[in-house]
């Protein structure tokens, strides 16, 4: 993509991973300074601000936006985004990156502003869980429980989530539901039910290390409550190889409903969501215009 003489909008979650570090601003504003792109720096001054900037920002004038922070702040740029239908970028701030790190964006902000310059536009899926847009991985069962439970918590990174994640291991339980994906209907139990676009939650947990942000299916992932001793299982989902374990079963789909026989949590994209008994996902293929470096598309691995 020629970006000589655009104007580019960078959208920054101070909030998002670890913190914001000064230097981020003067990073973003050197690669555009490179690249001879004209740029404007705005902060999230509240949760949903991202939304109207990106909305806003096509009728001012620039001609991509680009979202600095976690999934939770892309999630937000990609729904004003949509509504505008201008293209965006992605600039890694996270604490989980799962879509950044499945689009091969560099995780360093120098990097990753650089690699803007060096990026085509594709047109990749995304979804909706009961109306709330998804472009990553959402989940019902354990991983909206933890969701909900690290999303009240004011220290957040991997340490707090890992520790979090093993207290509450133990106390969850698997739950019956009644899965309608696509025109087949059936019963199962699960611990957790994960809607994948990009094959990983972040920090290179795939849970489902098949899914392709455009294929035009969603990969559905149902998980059963693993024995504490298989650690193995950990292992698979770093590695990859969760496709070939016993406690999973995986699906393709382009629409699925869910019902739970009680009040399940639920997350989008790790933004927690409460609960509810009834989930009706749809898949919205080639909808949204993102950035993804030129290396990534030669790989041909999305
Ligand atoms: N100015 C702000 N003050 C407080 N919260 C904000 C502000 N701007 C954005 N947010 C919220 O911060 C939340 C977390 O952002 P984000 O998901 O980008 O970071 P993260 O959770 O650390 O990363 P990841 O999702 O990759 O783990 C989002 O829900 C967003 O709405």
């Amino acid at each position: 993509m020629n970006s000589e003489g655009k104007k580019v909008l960078f959208i920054v979650n101070k909030y998002a991973g670890t913190g914001y570090q000064p230097q981020v601003e003067g990073r973003i504003v050197d690669a555009c300074v490179k690249n001879n792109v004209e740029c404007t720096v705005e902060f999230t001054q509240a949760p949903g601000h991202a939304i109207e900037l990106a909305e806003t920002a096509k009728q001012q004038g620039f001609d991509f936006v680009v979202a600095v922070g976690g999934d939770g702040t892309i999630n937000e740029v990609a729904r004003g985004a949509l509504k505008a239908s201008i293209p965006m970028g992605i600039i890694p701030r996270g604490s989980g990156n799962g879509l950044s790190r499945h689009l091969g964006i560099p995780l360093t902000v120098g990097q990753a502003a650089l690699s803007l310059f060096d990026s085509s536009i594709l047109k990749m899926d995304t979804f909706t869980v009961n109306d709330k847009l998804s472009l990553n991985v959402s989940g019902i069962g354990f991983d909206g429980h933890i969701a909900n439970l690290f999303g009240g918590k004011t220290k957040r990174g991997l340490t707090g989530y890992v520790k979090l994640t093993v207290e509450e291991f133990f106390a969850f339980q698997e739950f019956d539901l009644e899965v309608s994906i696509d025109n087949t209907t059936f019963a199962s139990q699960a611990f957790i039910i994960a809607i994948a676009n990009s094959s990983q939650y972040g920090n290179n947990a795939r849970i489902a290390p098949a899914a392709s942000v455009c294929d035009q299916l969603l990969h559905v992932t149902l998980v059963k409550k693993v024995p504490v001793y298989r650690v193995d299982f950990v292992y698979s989902m770093f590695t990859g190889g969760l496709g070939k374990s016993s406690f999973c079963d995986m699906h393709e789909a382009k629409s699925i409903v869910i019902k739970t026989s009680k009040p399940i949590a639920f997350h989008v994209d790790g933004e927690p969501c409460g609960h509810d008994t009834e989930f009706n996902i749809s898949l919205m293929p080639a909808a949204l215009q993102v950035l993804v470096p030129n290396k990534t598309l030669q790989k041909g691995t999305l």
